[in-house]
């Protein structure tokens, strides 16, 4: 078998990106290598779901560039990334979970067998069959997470994968996150909920106001916040 050419590192040289005339983040400097999972956090507005569009080309810098080992026709194809709002196809759980296989080329009958396996690591056999655009908000990120892997990408981005989760969901979710880390897939998470990036988390990257004030692993991080805005950051207080 032929290896896949590797995507990474991937490299930010000066990058920024703006709104309108704001600059929302920036610049940034700085590399990642092939394996691990990178927790994004930081304040609201930081610059954490920007960062992860970055990433995956679906924001252009205004000043800089993104440079990843692979052109970016090969680079994109490899890449899933969960939204905070999933969108949904008005057709049922299975169908929404096989479709990335199926725009790919398999047939339908290959597409619902491979969903199916999903659907069972996502704990979603109870609602395989209904239609996507009635079941829960906690549902439907299992959705988008399945419809994400079922393409075994190598980079996987999330953002805010567990916001209406319960417990237990949460607890499932992170365990095939932590799963797929395993088995060579890079992911890069956004979240707020503290715990979970202790959980998930190789390295911390916090963002304040669009600049990257901590790279670090994740015990250093949360053992030794380098910087003031980080340590409010973990006493829970306002960071403005
Ligand atoms: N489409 C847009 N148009 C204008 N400004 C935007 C847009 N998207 C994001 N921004 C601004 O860019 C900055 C970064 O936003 P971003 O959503 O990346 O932050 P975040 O850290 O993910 O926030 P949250 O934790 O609230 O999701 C914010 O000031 C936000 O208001």
């Amino acid at each position: 078998m032929v290896e896949a050419e590797a995507l990474f590192p991937v490299v930010l040289d000066d990058v920024s990106v703006y709104r309108k005339q704001t600059r929302v983040l920036g610049p940034l400097n700085i590399r990642f290598e092939q394996t691990g999972c990178t927790v994004l956090m930081g304040p609201n507005g930081a610059g954490k779901t920007t960062f992860l569009r970055l990433l995956h080309g679906l924001v252009r810098p205004r000043e800089g560039k993104v440079v990843w080992a692979l052109p970016p026709e090969q680079t994109y194809a490899r890449q899933s990334f969960v939204f905070q709002t999933p969108i949904v196809m008005r057709r049922t759980v299975q169908d929404n979970i096989a479709y990335p296989l199926i725009v790919r080329g398999a047939g339908k009958r290959q597409g619902r067998q491979q969903a199916d396996e999903w659907i069972d690591r996502v704990g979603l056999a109870h609602v395989a069959h209904k239609d996507a655009g009635v079941i829960s908000g906690g549902e439907r990120q299992k959705l988008a997470l399945a419809r994400a892997l079922i393409t075994a990408p190598d980079v996987l981005f999330l953002d805010e994968p567990s916001t209406n989760l319960d417990g237990a969901s949460t607890r499932d979710i992170e365990a095939l996150i932590q799963a797929v880390v395993r088995d060579g897939t890079r992911v890069f998470l956004a979240t707020h909920d503290l715990g979970q990036a202790r959980r998930l988390a190789d390295n911390i990257l916090f963002i304040h106001h669009g600049a990257i004030l901590e790279h670090a692993e994740c015990d250093a991080f949360f053992d030794h916040p380098a910087t003031p805005e980080a340590r409010s950051f973990l006493r829970g207080d306002i960071l403005l």
